[in-house]
């Protein structure tokens, strides 16, 4: 976060180092620049503050950190030199980068858009390396980014491996720094689990502000931050800030920020190749120049990757970073097996569908510090692939409202032909021979109204079919507390759900409604829904 001040008086020798100046002041400990007599080179040296690192194991922790952070050697990262301690404090060494963190060049727009996707395809360069060696970063963003520039040459370097995740008083409620907060991927906030795909996904949020100068999921709580990462699409770019850059940025935006990690590019390397194919330097013009451009070469297009693909005028409108709506196949996976077809089927849809309905409204409840998380994470049920992104409160439409997608989309501007969402399978119709349970997965994320009109019929028709009836459940759900859901589940009860009367009834439930009755009397729009009480409800059918 690149915080500049000091918190103690700057000490003359750190080990075996004379300290120079102070480079600033990050939320573990402050980092010097420092002389290292012995080779006469100069090092960056950050201290962790003993309030941090407190007690052996937290030491520990640090030390094989450190020692792991130590074995990579990447010219896009950041090499560990030494991890030692001074009295009570820990200090890490490492090399010093002249140059500037990303955050500042992004708030001074100091580089071209072709010079940031270099910057972050360098990244990603770094990344793949870590990843290869088993190491995830954790806390990907641009002020853990140094860039060097040399004329036209650009540098960047990854800093602060597995070095950054620990709580003190500079942290929020939940034990994560705010700043770090934005760069979280969906997954990371449901599961505490952080995967390569997570590091990606925090790429993708720095790739957002590189080329807009604002974070894609913004708020001024922590609470709101995670839950828009979990549950929304990051709004859709101004195409007039664009400049310099291929259209197939688009397709990256949207696979990158996909809410499933497996829609993600699946390795660093993969995402630096499609970076560095955007900073084509022929591109000039806006991305509405650029995109009419391509539409003129559709048909050698059409043989390319197949990351971008035009419409047939009049196509839909362009999304820049649209939600990826887990594929069928994914969300049906998501719920677990039947142990047998009659006696689990109703508990499990109903867990898929809770699963699918509360995972952005519960996302705060299940946040740990990914160091020492509390509870386990969440099965995967209650971690769907793909979060039910229209999370505001509303009645069941009477009929098919705008997707999702449409309702992220900017007004479009009259433009000879525009880019569709990029991944092949949303732009597909479904297949003839799919089950109604499968439509309506598919479009729970894309289109919970519609899904609900769909699954509505679905339960008439097929009353005793409990999967038909979680997924009703699901398509209702659009609130993120106790009150939203029971009013969902009255609706569902009316249209012959069965198994949300039995939700209603459940003691656990009772219990959640009360305590959000009470806790609304001192902090009106408090919710309750956590995991527990999901649990507790399940375990109780
Ligand atoms: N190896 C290094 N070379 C040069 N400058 C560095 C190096 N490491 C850190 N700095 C700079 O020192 C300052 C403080 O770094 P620090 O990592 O503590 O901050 P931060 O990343 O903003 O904080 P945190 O991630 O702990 O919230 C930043 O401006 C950072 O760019």
């Amino acid at each position: 976060m690149g915080k500049t001040t000091p918190r103690t008086p700057m000490p003359t020798m750190i080990g075996k180092y004379e300290v120079i100046r102070s480079l600033g002041a990050g939320a573990m400990g402050e980092v010097f620049l420092a002389h290292q007599a012995a080779i006469g080179r100069e090092v960056a040296i950050k201290t962790i503050l003993p309030t941090v690192a407190r007690g052996e194991e937290a030491e520990g922790r640090f030390r094989r950190e450190a020692a792991a952070a130590g074995r990579l050697s990447h010219p896009n990262l950041v090499t560990v030199f030494d991890f030692d301690k001074d009295g009570d404090t820990l200090f890490l060494v490492m090399e010093y980068v002249k140059g500037d963190d990303l955050e500042a060049l992004v708030r001074t727009r100091a580089l071209a858009h072709a010079q940031f996707l270099e910057v972050l395809a360098q990244v990603c360069d770094g990344l793949e390396h870590a990843h290869r060696n088993g190491i995830i970063h954790r806390d990907i963003k641009p002020a853990n980014v140094r860039v060097l520039r040399d004329g036209q040459r650009i540098l960047a370097k990854v800093m602060d491996f597995g070095i950054a995740r620990v709580e003190d008083s500079s942290l929020t409620a939940t034990g994560i720094v705010m700043g770090t907060v934005s760069y979280m991927a969906p997954e990371y906030i449901r599961g505490g689990h952080a995967t390569a795909q997570s590091d990606l996904f925090a790429v993708g949020v720095m790739l957002y502000e590189c080329l807009t100068g604002r974070k894609p999921f913004a708020g001024d709580n922590t609470t709101t931050i995670l839950f828009k990462i979990v549950s929304e699409p990051p709004p859709p770019i101004d195409l007039g800030e664009l400049r310099g850059i291929s259209p197939r940025i688009r397709a990256v935006l949207d696979r990158v920020l996909a809410k499933d990690p497996a829609a993600r590019f699946q390795t660093a390397d993969e995402l630096a190749k499609a970076l560095r194919a955007c900073k084509d330097p022929s591109w000039t013009g806006t991305l509405d120049e650029a995109t009419a451009l391509i539409s003129r070469h559709q048909a050698a297009l059409a043989q390319d990757d197949g990351t971008v693909r035009m419409a047939p005028p009049p196509a839909a409108p362009a999304t820049v970073a649209a939600p990826a709506p887990a594929g069928p196949t994914a969300q049906v996976a998501a719920l677990p097996a039947p142990a047998s077809p009659e006696g689990h089927a109703g508990r499990n849809a109903v867990l898929g569908a809770l699963g699918l309905a509360a995972a952005g409204g519960i996302a705060w409840f299940t946040l740990r510090p990914a160091a020492a998380p509390a509870t386990p994470p969440a099965p995967a049920a209650l971690a769907p692939a793909g979060a039910a992104p229209a999370a505001r409160p509303g009645p069941e439409p009477a009929g098919p409202a705008p997707s999702a997608k449409a309702e992220a989309a900017p007004a479009p501007p009259p433009a000879p032909a525009r880019a569709v969402p990029p991944e092949p399978a949303r732009a597909e119709a479904p297949r003839p021979a799919e089950s109604p349970a499968r439509r309506i997965t598919g479009l729970l994320a894309a289109d919970p109204r519609q899904a609900a009109a769909e699954a509505k019929a679905a339960v008439a028709q097929d009353p005793g079919n409990a999967e038909l009836q979680g997924l009703y459940l699901a398509a209702l759900y659009r609130g993120r507390n106790a009150w939203d859901f029971e009013k969902a589940l009255v609706r569902a009860q009316g249209a012959g759900v069965t198994v949300a009367r039995m939700i209603s009834a459940s003691a656990p439930f009772k219990a959640a409604m009360a305590e959000e009755s009470r806790l609304q009397k001192t902090n009106p729009g408090a919710a309750v829904l956590p995991e527990e009480v999901l649990r507790k409800v399940l375990d109780a059918l």
